[in-house]
């Protein structure tokens, strides 16, 4: 199965640390994984166990000259995700490789342009394996999702937590999918009390993949820069079944896209 899938949410609801146990997850089952940051505080690399992040892609002065031809030309032709993360990347535990997008140029035009684009590019052309995952850390927030990094992901997960403006950010995200090229949304309920946060995502037709409970051990792991899936927990045992869940939800839309093009 190809796995392409975005990860969003407020700020610091716990995105990072969804994103790098499901990556870690899905590389020990035997998939190619692709993790990318795209979140400006660019903490994936912690949550990935890796200690020596890449440079960011908004480093690379080539990329805009590669960004000229990425819309159509020769260079973003159906790259692999070997030669993208030897290049700008690097290989983390359990082998999962990382791209990290950058930090948004606050003194200057605001905005990660070349890098996004490219990022843009990058996702629309990957050649994935058959057993591979795109993992796509976001930026908190939904005023970035205007850029299209996300169109032609299989499904967004917005990672809430109890509280109004948390659910209030997952209500907007799936009033704006159809516009920003996203057909999924699935939710996460992280940090515990799940109840009223469950009904309110049931109204607002967002189905739930899991709840992961408040874990003190997350906490430790954050701050012994140490990975989440390394020090293990009740959070993490709660992802590896969200995983699960993931599975069967890319699985189904898998098989309604097929349908849908007969
Ligand atoms: N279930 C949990 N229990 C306890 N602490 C948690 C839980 N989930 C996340 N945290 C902690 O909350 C903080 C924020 O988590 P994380 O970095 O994953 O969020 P984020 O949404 O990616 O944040 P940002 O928007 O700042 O990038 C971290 O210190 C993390 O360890």
């Amino acid at each position: 199965m190809r796995i392409k899938i975005a990860i969003t949410g407020k700020g610091g609801v716990g995105k990072t640390t969804l994103s790098g146990t499901l990556a870690r997850l899905l590389a020990r089952d035997g998939y190619e994984v692709l993790a990318i940051d795209a979140d400006p505080d660019m903490n994936l690399a912690s949550s990935l166990g890796i200690e020596n992040p890449p440079k960011p892609l908004a480093d690379f002065k080539d990329l805009i000259q590669e960004r000229a031809g990425a819309e159509g030309g020769a260079f973003i032709y159906n790259p692999k995700v070997d030669d993208i993360a030897g290049k700008y990347g690097v290989i983390g535990p359990d082998g999962v490789r990382m791209l990290v997008m950058g930090t948004v140029d606050k003194g200057g035009s605001g905005c990660m342009c070349p890098a996004s684009a490219f990022l843009r590019a990058l996702l629309r052309h990957l050649m994935l394996k058959e057993k591979s995952a795109v993992i796509l850390d976001m930026e908190a927030g939904i005023e970035h999702l205007g850029r299209g990094t996300t169109r032609g992901m299989d499904l967004m997960i917005v990672v809430v937590e109890p509280g109004a403006r948390s659910l209030e950010t997952a209500e907007r995200i799936k009033k704006l999918s159809s516009e920003i090229g996203v057909k999924h949304i699935a939710a996460v309920i992280n940090k515990g009390g799940a109840g009223k946060v469950n009904d309110r995502l049931e109204e607002l037709g967002i189905p739930v993949l899991g709840e992961i409970p408040f874990d003190q051990q997350l906490m430790q792991a954050d701050l012994e820069k140490r990975a989440p899936i390394d020090e293990g927990g009740e959070a993490v045992n709660a992802i590896i079944k969200i995983k699960e869940k993931l599975m069967e939800t890319v699985e189904e839309i898998r098989k309604e896209n097929e349908q849908s093009k007969k």
